[in-house]
């Protein structure tokens, strides 16, 4: 037991420390944000959500359990408490979210990326669940080691062909500032290893283990999470290393898809907006992109967890599953609206250290970096103790 106060403290956009109750609480929001779903009870859908404890993935889990329903396996790698510091956010986030979903839903914490972790996946599966009907690959790591070969990759985040500057926001003491950051272009290998880890690599992988042991259902659908973005933001994002990987994805979907299609599966890319997450606040420009985009939008920007709930529609069935040229779910189309994006054009152009707090919606998205970590969620009383060592729900 070790119950005591947890503070926010830490450098940039990174806390050392994560609120439990905070945590759970942010769990109950976005369940409770999730509309009942149309497929009556009895027909539970059998998912893995791969990188299920935060962003995207956590609302892919929240959206799949609480709308539909479903059952089996998340997968994420979150870091247990210490003596001195708390668990990790998604730790947290997990606890909370297995407490909700009841015992048919477990979660594995280990490196999505090994063999070892699929193979436990796997043998969950063929134990308790059986094959699954939906898989939705939703991680972002910052290196990944090739099972094949024991290499380790590591992706950068770096423009292709020629120097890049971009504005970002910081925060200084709490107070906004817009500066401008430049990065190098990326070398090939640099290019090539985040290409090995954010591409389509591992999520062909998964597919490969579960059609090996038999895990895949007859109609079987599986979505791996893309970006697009601004072109403010593109000489770092979609034109850089990470769009690069983005790119290699995507043409992984049209792969998959060609190999599910002969058992009436199918396999697509979905395309997300902008949303606060680990992640995204590592990326040079996101930040101030993201509170501009917020300014504009207010309250219409579309959540993670809305959006998951579009997902999971088109993934059951529920809703025509529609995509793009490129076999691409878009769910971003708001945040690419034409009058959205010249709107914040013109914020982005005029933005200062002294125009900002004015320009972007700066306290929003300092709150939402806070609420990461389970910080600034209303109705959690931070002055009292609470207890950091929970446990990790039971796999059984
Ligand atoms: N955040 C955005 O603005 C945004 C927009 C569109 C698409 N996306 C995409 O969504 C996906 C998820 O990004 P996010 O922003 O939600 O990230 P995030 O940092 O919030 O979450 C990443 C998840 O991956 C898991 N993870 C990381 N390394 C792992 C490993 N080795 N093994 C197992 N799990 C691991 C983490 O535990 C966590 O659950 C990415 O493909 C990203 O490109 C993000």
């Amino acid at each position: 037991m070790n119950a005591r106060v947890v503070s926010p403290a830490g450098k940039g956009f990174v806390f050392l420390d994560a609120h439990p109750a905070g945590c759970a609480a942010t769990v109950d929001r976005m369940w409770r944000d999730v509309p009942a779903g149309p497929v009556p009870a009895g027909s539970r859908p059998t998912a893995l959500v791969v990188g299920c404890s935060a962003g995207y993935g956590l609302a892919a889990t929240i959206a799949g359990l609480a709308r539909y329903g479903i059952r089996g396996v998340g997968v994420c790698l979150e870091k247990p408490p210490t003596p001195r510091r708390t668990a990790t956010a998604g730790w947290y986030r997990v606890a909370a979210t297995a407490e909700l979903a009841g015992d048919d839903f477990v979660f594995v914490n280990g490196d999505a990326f090994s063999d070892q972790t699929k193979e436990q996946v796997t043998k969950l599966l063929a134990e308790r669940f059986g094959p699954v009907d939906h898989l939705i690959y939703s991680v972002a790591a910052p290196r990944r080691t090739d099972p094949d070969t024991g290499e380790t990759y590591a992706s950068v985040l770096k423009p292709l062909g020629a120097v890049h500057t971009t504005k970002t926001l910081v925060f200084d003491d709490g107070i906004p500032v817009v500066k401008t950051v430049t990065s190098e272009p990326a070398t090939e290998e640099e290019t090539a290893q985040t290409v090995a880890v954010m591409g389509g690599a591992d999520w062909r992988r998964w597919l490969r283990h579960l059609s090996a042991a038999d895990l895949l259902a007859d109609g079987v659908t599986t979505a791996a999470l893309t970006y697009i973005g601004s072109p403010l933001t593109s000489g770092i994002y979609r034109a850089g290393t990470i769009g690069a990987a983005k790119a290699d994805l995507e043409a992984t979907a049209r792969e998959l898809h060609a190999q599910l299609a002969a058992r009436g599966g199918r396999a697509v890319t979905s395309v997300n907006g902008a949303a606060v997450t680990q992640s995204s606040t590592a990326i040079p420009g996101i930040a101030l992109y993201v509170g501009l985009l917020r300014a504009v939008l207010g309250g219409a920007m579309v959540s993670p967890t809305a959006q998951l709930v579009q997902l999971w529609d088109q993934l059951v069935g529920a809703a025509e599953l529609t995509t793009d040229d490129a076999a691409r779910v878009r769910l971003d189309t708001w945040e690419l609206e034409p009058t959205v994006q010249a709107a914040i054009g013109e914020r982005w152009r005029d933005a200062t250290s002294e125009t900002i707090a004015g320009l972007a919606d700066v306290d929003w998205f300092a709150g939402e970096v806070r609420r990461l970590y389970g910080f600034d969620v209303p109705g959690v009383d931070y002055s009292l103790p609470v207890e950091t060592e929970i446990p990790w729900p039971a796999t059984s």
